[in-house]
Protein backbone atom coordinates (compact mmCIF):
# COMPACT_ATOMS: atom_id res chain seq x y z
CA UNK A 1 0.00 0.00 0.00
CA UNK A 2 1.30 3.39 -1.03
CA UNK A 3 0.11 5.65 1.77
CA UNK A 4 1.68 8.95 0.70
CA UNK A 5 1.05 9.33 -3.01
CA UNK A 6 -1.40 8.52 -5.78
CA UNK A 7 -2.57 5.07 -6.81
CA UNK A 8 -4.46 5.47 -10.02
CA UNK A 9 -6.18 2.95 -12.22
CA UNK A 10 -9.23 4.03 -14.20
CA UNK A 11 -10.93 3.94 -17.56
CA UNK A 12 -13.01 6.62 -19.27
CA UNK A 13 -14.48 6.72 -22.75
CA UNK A 14 -15.52 10.11 -24.13
CA UNK A 15 -17.76 10.35 -27.14
CA UNK A 16 -18.50 13.47 -29.11
CA UNK A 17 -19.09 14.71 -32.68
CA UNK A 18 -18.48 11.35 -34.32
CA UNK A 19 -15.12 10.90 -32.51
CA UNK A 20 -14.22 9.16 -29.34
CA UNK A 21 -11.29 9.23 -26.93
CA UNK A 22 -10.28 6.50 -24.51
CA UNK A 23 -8.39 7.14 -21.30
CA UNK A 24 -6.87 4.07 -19.71
CA UNK A 25 -4.67 5.36 -16.91
CA UNK A 26 -2.56 3.29 -14.53
CA UNK A 27 0.22 4.58 -12.33
CA UNK A 28 1.30 4.94 -8.75
CA UNK A 29 3.49 7.72 -7.47
CA UNK A 30 5.20 8.47 -4.19
CA UNK A 31 7.51 11.29 -5.32
CA UNK A 32 6.70 14.75 -3.94
CA UNK A 33 6.64 16.02 -7.50
CA UNK A 34 5.24 14.07 -10.39
CA UNK A 35 4.95 15.34 -13.95
CA UNK A 36 2.64 13.81 -16.52
CA UNK A 37 3.93 14.84 -19.91
CA UNK A 38 3.09 14.02 -23.49
CA UNK A 39 1.98 15.55 -26.77
CA UNK A 40 -1.02 17.81 -27.24
CA UNK A 41 -4.22 15.79 -27.23
CA UNK A 42 -2.71 12.85 -25.30
CA UNK A 43 -5.28 13.20 -22.51
CA UNK A 44 -3.28 15.04 -19.84
CA UNK A 45 -5.99 17.51 -18.88
CA UNK A 46 -8.67 14.82 -18.82
CA UNK A 47 -6.45 12.67 -16.59
CA UNK A 48 -5.91 15.50 -14.11
CA UNK A 49 -9.61 16.34 -14.13
CA UNK A 50 -10.51 12.75 -13.26
CA UNK A 51 -8.09 12.79 -10.33
CA UNK A 52 -9.48 16.14 -9.16
CA UNK A 53 -13.08 14.87 -9.32
CA UNK A 54 -14.08 17.08 -12.25
CA UNK A 55 -14.49 14.15 -14.66
CA UNK A 56 -16.18 10.91 -13.61
CA UNK A 57 -14.39 7.76 -14.84
CA UNK A 58 -16.44 4.81 -16.11
CA UNK A 59 -14.57 2.38 -13.89
CA UNK A 60 -11.50 1.97 -11.68
CA UNK A 61 -9.99 3.40 -8.53
CA UNK A 62 -8.36 6.71 -7.57
CA UNK A 63 -6.57 6.65 -4.22
CA UNK A 64 -4.56 9.39 -2.54
CA UNK A 65 -2.54 8.90 0.66
CA UNK A 66 -4.27 5.56 1.19
CA UNK A 67 -7.76 7.09 0.94
CA UNK A 68 -10.03 5.98 -1.92
CA UNK A 69 -11.53 9.02 -3.65
CA UNK A 70 -13.15 7.07 -6.45
CA UNK A 71 -13.92 3.37 -6.49
CA UNK A 72 -16.43 2.19 -9.05
CA UNK A 73 -16.78 -1.28 -7.50
CA UNK A 74 -17.74 0.29 -4.14
CA UNK A 75 -19.97 2.97 -5.71
CA UNK A 76 -17.68 5.69 -4.31
CA UNK A 77 -17.07 9.02 -6.07
CA UNK A 78 -16.10 11.86 -3.76
CA UNK A 79 -16.99 15.28 -5.22
CA UNK A 80 -14.09 17.57 -6.13
CA UNK A 81 -14.45 19.79 -3.05
CA UNK A 82 -14.22 16.79 -0.70
CA UNK A 83 -10.92 15.57 -2.19
CA UNK A 84 -8.90 18.35 -0.57
CA UNK A 85 -6.83 19.19 -3.67
CA UNK A 86 -5.79 22.60 -4.91
CA UNK A 87 -6.34 22.79 -8.67
CA UNK A 88 -4.75 25.26 -11.05
CA UNK A 89 -6.50 25.41 -14.42
CA UNK A 90 -4.53 25.98 -17.62
CA UNK A 91 -6.18 29.39 -18.15
CA UNK A 92 -6.34 29.96 -14.33
CA UNK A 93 -10.17 30.25 -14.39
CA UNK A 94 -10.21 33.31 -12.13
CA UNK A 95 -13.61 34.85 -11.45
CA UNK A 96 -13.67 37.95 -13.69
CA UNK A 97 -16.11 39.91 -11.49
CA UNK A 98 -14.09 39.36 -8.27
CA UNK A 99 -10.90 41.23 -7.41
CA UNK A 100 -7.64 39.50 -6.44
CA UNK A 101 -8.44 39.45 -2.72
CA UNK A 102 -11.93 38.06 -3.32
CA UNK A 103 -10.63 35.43 -5.74
CA UNK A 104 -8.16 34.17 -3.14
CA UNK A 105 -10.83 34.19 -0.42
CA UNK A 106 -13.32 32.30 -2.57
CA UNK A 107 -11.98 28.81 -1.83
CA UNK A 108 -11.98 29.52 1.90
CA UNK A 109 -15.64 30.47 2.07
CA UNK A 110 -16.82 27.64 -0.13
CA UNK A 111 -14.22 25.04 0.72
CA UNK A 112 -14.18 21.99 2.86
CA UNK A 113 -12.30 23.72 5.63
CA UNK A 114 -14.65 26.66 6.14
CA UNK A 115 -12.51 28.52 8.69
CA UNK A 116 -13.84 31.28 10.92
CA UNK A 117 -13.87 34.74 9.34
CA UNK A 118 -10.75 36.07 11.14
CA UNK A 119 -8.68 33.02 10.19
CA UNK A 120 -9.91 33.31 6.65
CA UNK A 121 -8.89 36.97 6.42
CA UNK A 122 -5.47 36.20 7.93
CA UNK A 123 -4.95 33.46 5.38
CA UNK A 124 -5.86 35.74 2.48
CA UNK A 125 -3.46 38.43 3.75
CA UNK A 126 -0.74 35.80 4.14
CA UNK A 127 -1.06 34.71 0.50
CA UNK A 128 -1.33 38.28 -0.80
CA UNK A 129 1.96 38.96 0.92
CA UNK A 130 3.63 35.68 -0.04
CA UNK A 131 2.94 36.33 -3.72
CA UNK A 132 3.52 40.10 -3.58
CA UNK A 133 -0.05 40.76 -4.62
CA UNK A 134 -0.98 43.47 -2.09
CA UNK A 135 -0.52 46.31 -4.60
CA UNK A 136 -3.06 44.71 -6.93
CA UNK A 137 -5.39 43.20 -4.30
CA UNK A 138 -8.29 45.42 -5.39
CA UNK A 139 -7.91 44.82 -9.13
CA UNK A 140 -9.98 42.47 -11.29
CA UNK A 141 -8.25 39.69 -13.31
CA UNK A 142 -8.56 41.62 -16.60
CA UNK A 143 -6.40 44.39 -15.08
CA UNK A 144 -3.55 42.02 -14.13
CA UNK A 145 -0.41 40.91 -15.94
CA UNK A 146 -0.02 37.24 -16.86
CA UNK A 147 2.27 36.62 -13.90
CA UNK A 148 -0.07 38.32 -11.44
CA UNK A 149 -2.97 36.25 -12.76
CA UNK A 150 -0.97 33.06 -12.31
CA UNK A 151 0.05 34.01 -8.76
CA UNK A 152 -3.55 34.89 -7.87
CA UNK A 153 -4.73 31.51 -9.12
CA UNK A 154 -1.96 29.73 -7.18
CA UNK A 155 -2.82 31.68 -4.03
CA UNK A 156 -6.49 30.72 -4.45
CA UNK A 157 -5.50 27.06 -4.81
CA UNK A 158 -3.17 27.16 -1.78
CA UNK A 159 -5.27 29.22 0.66
CA UNK A 160 -7.49 26.33 1.83
CA UNK A 161 -4.32 24.34 2.72
CA UNK A 162 -4.83 21.55 0.19
CA UNK A 163 -3.22 18.16 0.77
CA UNK A 164 -1.89 18.12 -2.80
CA UNK A 165 -1.66 20.54 -5.67
CA UNK A 166 -2.80 19.62 -9.20
CA UNK A 167 -1.35 21.96 -11.82
CA UNK A 168 -2.46 21.99 -15.46
CA UNK A 169 0.27 23.59 -17.60
CA UNK A 170 0.94 26.30 -14.99
CA UNK A 171 3.27 28.33 -17.22
CA UNK A 172 1.73 27.84 -20.67
CA UNK A 173 -0.10 31.19 -20.67
CA UNK A 174 3.07 33.20 -19.91
CA UNK A 175 5.70 34.68 -22.21
CA UNK A 176 9.05 32.92 -22.12
CA UNK A 177 10.99 35.29 -19.80
CA UNK A 178 8.20 35.30 -17.21
CA UNK A 179 7.74 31.55 -17.59
CA UNK A 180 11.33 30.89 -16.55
CA UNK A 181 11.15 33.25 -13.58
CA UNK A 182 7.85 31.90 -12.27
CA UNK A 183 8.96 28.31 -12.79
CA UNK A 184 11.87 28.97 -10.44
CA UNK A 185 9.64 30.83 -7.97
CA UNK A 186 7.08 28.06 -7.89
CA UNK A 187 9.73 25.35 -7.50
CA UNK A 188 11.21 27.18 -4.50
CA UNK A 189 7.79 27.83 -2.98
CA UNK A 190 6.82 24.17 -3.32
CA UNK A 191 10.07 23.13 -1.63
CA UNK A 192 9.15 25.32 1.34
CA UNK A 193 5.54 24.13 1.52
CA UNK A 194 6.43 20.43 1.25
CA UNK A 195 3.13 19.71 -0.47
CA UNK A 196 2.80 16.91 -3.05
CA UNK A 197 2.41 18.17 -6.59
CA UNK A 198 1.05 16.52 -9.71
CA UNK A 199 1.82 18.69 -12.71
CA UNK A 200 0.96 18.20 -16.35
CA UNK A 201 2.93 19.80 -19.13
CA UNK A 202 4.32 19.32 -22.59
CA UNK A 203 7.26 21.62 -21.80
CA UNK A 204 10.65 19.94 -21.43
CA UNK A 205 11.79 22.57 -18.90
CA UNK A 206 8.88 21.76 -16.57
CA UNK A 207 9.89 18.14 -16.76
CA UNK A 208 13.48 18.93 -15.79
CA UNK A 209 12.49 21.24 -12.93
CA UNK A 210 9.53 19.35 -11.44
CA UNK A 211 9.77 15.81 -12.72
CA UNK A 212 11.09 13.78 -9.81
CA UNK A 213 8.80 11.16 -11.23
CA UNK A 214 7.93 11.34 -14.91
CA UNK A 215 5.00 9.69 -16.58
CA UNK A 216 4.75 9.81 -20.36
CA UNK A 217 1.16 9.85 -21.62
CA UNK A 218 0.33 8.98 -25.21
CA UNK A 219 -3.10 8.43 -26.70
CA UNK A 220 -4.75 8.12 -23.31
CA UNK A 221 -2.23 5.71 -21.75
CA UNK A 222 0.85 6.01 -19.57
CA UNK A 223 3.48 4.41 -21.79
CA UNK A 224 6.69 5.22 -19.90
CA UNK A 225 7.58 5.76 -16.24
CA UNK A 226 10.88 7.40 -15.37
N1 LIG B 1 -15.89 15.79 -24.03
C1 LIG B 1 -15.10 15.21 -24.92
N2 LIG B 1 -15.59 14.31 -25.81
C2 LIG B 1 -14.79 13.71 -26.72
N3 LIG B 1 -13.47 13.91 -26.79
C3 LIG B 1 -12.93 14.79 -25.93
C4 LIG B 1 -13.70 15.48 -24.95
N4 LIG B 1 -12.87 16.29 -24.24
C5 LIG B 1 -11.65 16.11 -24.76
N5 LIG B 1 -11.67 15.22 -25.77
C6 LIG B 1 -10.53 14.76 -26.58
O1 LIG B 1 -9.66 14.07 -25.70
C7 LIG B 1 -8.32 14.23 -26.14
C8 LIG B 1 -7.44 14.62 -24.94
O2 LIG B 1 -7.76 15.94 -24.50
P1 LIG B 1 -6.90 16.66 -23.37
O3 LIG B 1 -7.44 18.04 -23.25
O4 LIG B 1 -6.88 15.83 -22.14
O5 LIG B 1 -5.45 16.67 -24.01
P2 LIG B 1 -4.08 17.28 -23.46
O6 LIG B 1 -3.08 16.17 -23.46
O7 LIG B 1 -4.34 17.97 -22.17
O8 LIG B 1 -3.73 18.33 -24.60
P3 LIG B 1 -3.06 19.81 -24.53
O9 LIG B 1 -1.62 19.59 -24.20
O10 LIG B 1 -3.25 20.31 -25.93
O11 LIG B 1 -3.81 20.60 -23.50
C9 LIG B 1 -8.33 15.28 -27.25
O12 LIG B 1 -8.20 14.61 -28.48
C10 LIG B 1 -9.70 15.90 -27.14
O13 LIG B 1 -10.17 16.29 -28.40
Amino acid sequence: MNSTGFEISFHKRLQGQGRHFELDIQFSSTAPRTVIHGPSGAGKTLCLQAIAGLLLPDSGRIVFAGQPLFDSSAGLALPARARGFGYLFQDYALFPHLNVRQNIAFGLRRGLFNPPRAASEASVEHWLQAFELQPVAGLKPAQLSGGQRQRTALARALAPQPRALLLDEPFAALDSALRERLREELAELLDRLAIPVLLISHDEQDLLRFGQQRLLLREGRIVEVG
